[in-house]
């Protein structure tokens, strides 16, 4: 799914405006509409006092023309103006009379107004800001919202969160709504993907409005959300006459004295990947480790009892996975230089790896073109520097990727793949998977995707989305706490097969549940 920035999204309304004839109040009474009929499935004509906050944009429009269709259904209505500004939308005015010719007056909010009371069984609706803010709010507007933060009542935002900007930074993180629930319209924003902005958002849907669909289809993006719908036809089906050499041999370099697990968990996750031959490179204390607990991995072993000291090998390789659980020592830092000296196979590289190309920038162009690198945000900013926000990490982490021609998955909550200038967000994966070695098991999957055959970019985004919902599935049986990165490995599997699996609509479903009762 493609994620618009606040221009391409301008731009939308204003072809589908002259395409379909319409008015723009048109969209925004769609908007409304769309919102009340969420709400009034939800709320079913319940007392509940539900607060509107809408400001003067066409945010607040919504709002306003959301509070007419709560009125005429009968709900509980309190509506705020905040008055934020003389310059009110045309939109946003049409509403406000047609509220007021139902005899429903707002309560104008300026600098000097006491904010109204707000029990914590009653319902927000944040419409104070939309896509448009492009300046900090006034203090006396971060006070409200925090205020109504503070209230423990359910906030629902409008579009987004109020207080977020569609293409920066936050300075003042008070001034942002904490929502419970967001309905956005046509598309995700980014900003509800991005660790220090998504914070503010308990759950967010999608609500259609009609815009032009094939305007939008056209409309080339700088990021896109990956769902199963994305990563399905990346499939490579398998052929009935392949055999294991179809699918690849991976090598996986690794291990040091009391971290040969890490290699153990990435070759298995590599096998269950789908990689047709997998070898393990470690250290020759790896040697029994890695036999023991992994009957179909080879296992070839460097001359160093303890770490590595000279990565060689007579195998040919189709792809290699290298640095988990490798250490940096000085010894093994020029065992790596002197393997991508020679080295010619495609690599995915991974956490200590990149921490010896952190410190030794220059190796970094010894890297083969489309090579696949995995930091976590710490590894990241050794690589790229700091940022002052998520918007400038981005920036930084595509011109890195840009620089070295190279594929930067950056793991997260959303990881999130780069490559040539794109940001493919991933939608799978849970807190659960926060657990030592989910890392050394993504190493395993991407490596094991290239091995058959998938292009480096497309290994990285498959390989995230499969990884991730693996620990969705695995997480169902065991809860967040007990996940482990070989409770992810067993799942991947099923990961798979969920690709392919399309729920039974729910009226034959329960039909069928009728049929089998009666029999
Ligand atoms: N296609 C759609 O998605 C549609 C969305 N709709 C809704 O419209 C808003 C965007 O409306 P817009 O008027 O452009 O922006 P805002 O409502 O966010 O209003 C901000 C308004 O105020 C000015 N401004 C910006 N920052 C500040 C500030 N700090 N202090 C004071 N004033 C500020 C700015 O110039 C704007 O004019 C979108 O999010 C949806 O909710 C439409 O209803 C239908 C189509
Ligand atoms: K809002």
């Amino acid at each position: 799914m493609k994620i618009f920035n606040a221009q391409q999204i301008y731009d939308a309304d204003k072809f589908t405006i002259e395409k379909q004839n319409i008015e723009s109040e048109m969209l925004m009474e769609r908007a409304a509409v769309q919102i009340f009929n969420w709400m009034h499935l939800r709320m079913q004509g319940a007392p509940v006092k539900v607060h509107l906050f809408c400001g003067i944009g066409n945010n607040g429009g919504d709002g306003i023309a959301l509070a007419r269709h709560l009125q005429e259904h009968g709900y509980n209505i309190a509506v705020h103006v905040v008055n934020y500004s003389e310059k009110r939308s045309k939109d946003f005015l049409i509403n406000l009379n047609r509220l007021q010719d139902r005899k429903v007056w707002p309560n104008f909010l300026n600098h000097v107004s006491e904010f109204p009371a707000i029990d914590k069984n009653d319902v927000i609706v944040d419409a104070i800001f939309g896509i448009g803010l492009n300046r900090a709010p006034d203090q006396w507007v971060v006070n409200l919202i925090e205020y109504l933060n503070a209230s423990s009542a359910f906030i629902l935002s409008i579009d987004l969160p109020s207080g977020l900007f569609m293409e920066t930074g936050v300075d003042n993180t008070a001034g942002i709504i904490k929502a419970n629930h967001v309905l956005s319209f046509q598309a995700p924003k980014l900003v509800f993907f991005l660790p220090e902005t998504g914070v503010n958002i308990g759950q967010w849907e999608i609500l259609d409005i009609g815009l032009d669909m094939e305007f939008l289809s056209g409309l080339p993006t700088q990021y896109e959300l990956m769902g199963k719908s994305e990563v399905v036809p990346m499939y490579l089906p398998r052929n009935k006459f392949s055999h294991k050499g179809t699918y690849g041999h991976s090598l996986i370099i690794g291990g040091s004295y009391g971290k040969i697990g890490a290699v153990i968990l990435s070759a298995k996750a590599c096998l269950k990947a789908g990689s047709g031959l997998v070898t393990s490179y470690v250290p020759s204390c790896g040697y029994i480790p890695m036999q023991t607990s992994l009957a179909e991995a080879m296992v070839v072993v460097d001359q160093g009892e303890k770490e590595l000291i000279d990565i060689t090998f007579d195998i040919v390789p189709s792809v290699i996975g290298i640095g988990i659980g490798l250490g940096v020592s000085e010894t093994t830092t020029k065992a790596f230089t002197a393997f991508l000296k020679h080295n010619k196979s495609p690599l995915v590289v991974d956490a200590d790896a990149l921490n010896i190309l952190s410190k030794n920038k220059s190796l970094l162009k010894l890297l083969p073109a489309d090579s696949v690198l995995t930091p976590h945000p710490k590894e990241l900013e050794r690589l790229i520097g700091p940022w002052k926000d998520d918007f400038e990490k981005l920036k930084k982490a595509k011109m890195f990727s840009n620089k070295y021609n190279i594929v930067l998955v950056i793991k997260g909550a959303h990881s999130m793949v780069i490559y040539k200038g794109i940001g493919y967000i991933n939608s799978t994966g849970n807190p659960g998977m926060a657990t030592a070695g989910s890392g050394d098991v993504l190493t395993g999957v991407i490596t094991g995707l290239i091995a058959q055959g998938y292009a480096s970019s497309l290994a990285a985004v498959f390989g995230v989305y499969l990884h991730g919902k693996a620990g969705d599935i695995a997480v169902e049986d065991c809860g967040y706490e007990a996940l482990t990165a070989s409770g992810i490995i067993e799942c991947i599997g099923k990961a798979y097969l969920d690709l392919f699996y399309v729920p039974q609509p729910k009226q034959e479903k329960e039909q069928e549940e009728v049929e089998e009762a009666k029999s």
